[in-house]
């Protein structure tokens, strides 16, 4: 008789079930993990949440990393038909204005919902026959989610469902809506200064100031870590501009005896340790060769910091001149 494959495989050689048995006769590891798979199922579907949440779901998205499809299943949320329009806040890129504490009524009315779709193909969906009376847009949050990790404004479902509950002051459902995702919580934990701010405003208006004020005190923040950067640079390195003017000193007064001279002494490789200390010295010769970074922070090869150029110049990988 010809060997079967797979499910047809016969039954003589198939593993004896008893040998996965334990000692005891109770069932196998696999029973074990079928029959927590199938109370789980059956704890999923019991979930019930204090609000109506629901999605207009277009199929766009992977089913296994899709957070709408995760709560479909969770049986928290119901999907909507094209054509069927939403009484609560439809949570939209679509929307107008964006969410605020006085929403608070409609939310707890009638809940939140949803567009499941990608945000690649947003012009695919017909927002015209979707959405209701109240389409918001999310002011300024970061993602948490595994897909969006640190971009902001780009939250997955469940995100900016937790998120519109949240900035109306609803954070009990916001965290327990996340808790069902293993990296959830986190959300509420990445913004959560920011959902506390928008939580003392009141209407559209002031959501957007409120969301205007962060944006233009991380532009400072911005502005200030990178002018720290290169004042460590500074430090690390010395003082690039400075060397190319002295450079420049050296084109225009090379008959100058005592720019020469000083030349002379620039011409000698600066090197410094890892703390930013110039080793400058006799030793110099025989020390073992320091490390240099880079701004990035990057320890420059040594190869590259040997190499001169014509004149006594060499040069880190990013152009900067690294000793003269
Ligand atoms: C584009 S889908 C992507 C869904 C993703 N595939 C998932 O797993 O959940 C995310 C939906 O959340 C809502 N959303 C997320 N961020 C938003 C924002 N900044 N403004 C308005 N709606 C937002 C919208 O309904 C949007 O269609």
């Amino acid at each position: 008789m010809g060997k079967g494959k797979g499910k047809n495989k016969q039954t003589e050689d198939r593993p004896v079930k008893a040998r996965h048995r334990g000692a005891n006769g109770h069932h196998t590891r696999q029973n074990h993990k079928h029959m927590e798979l199938k109370q789980h199922a059956h704890t999923e579907a019991k979930l019930s949440f204090p609000v109506k949440m629901a999605m207009w779901d277009f199929d766009h998205c992977d089913p296994k990393r899709c957070s709408g499809k995760k709560l479909e299943r969770l049986g928290l949320i119901t999907s909507l038909r094209v054509g069927q329009k939403f009484q609560g806040i439809v949570v939209s890129p679509n929307g107008q204005g964006v969410v605020c504490p006085d929403d608070r009524a409609i939310v707890e009315e009638f809940g939140a919902s949803v567009v499941e779709c990608s945000w690649a193909r947003l012009d695919e969906v017909p927002f015209n026959r979707i959405g209701g009376k109240h389409e918001r847009l999310l002011p300024y949050l970061v993602a948490a989610n595994q897909v969006n990790y640190g971009r902001p404004w780009r939250l997955n479902c469940v995100e900016a469902l937790a998120a519109c509950f949240a900035i109306v002051g609803r954070m009990d459902w916001a965290s327990d809506l996340l808790s069902h995702f293993s990296w959830g919580l986190g959300f509420l934990e990445l913004n959560k200064e920011l959902l506390e701010i928008y939580q003392q405003c009141t209407d559209n208006e002031s959501v957007k100031k409120a969301e205007e004020n962060w944006l233009a005190q991380i532009e400072e923040e911005t502005k200030k870590r990178k002018l720290e950067a290169q004042e460590t640079d500074v430090w690390m390195m010395g003082n690039v501009n400075r060397k190319l003017n002295d450079l420049d000193i050296k084109d225009e007064t090379d008959d100058d005896e005592e720019t020469d001279k000083e030349l002379g002494l620039l011409s000698k490789p600066i090197r410094y340790d890892n703390l930013g200390n110039s080793i400058d010295s006799e030793e110099d010769e025989i020390a073992p060769k320091s490390i240099q970074y880079d701004s990035l922070g990057n320890a420059l090869e040594e190869e590259e910091e040997e190499e001169e150029e014509e004149g006594g110049v060499s040069y880190d990988r990013l152009g900067n001149i690294i000793s003269s």
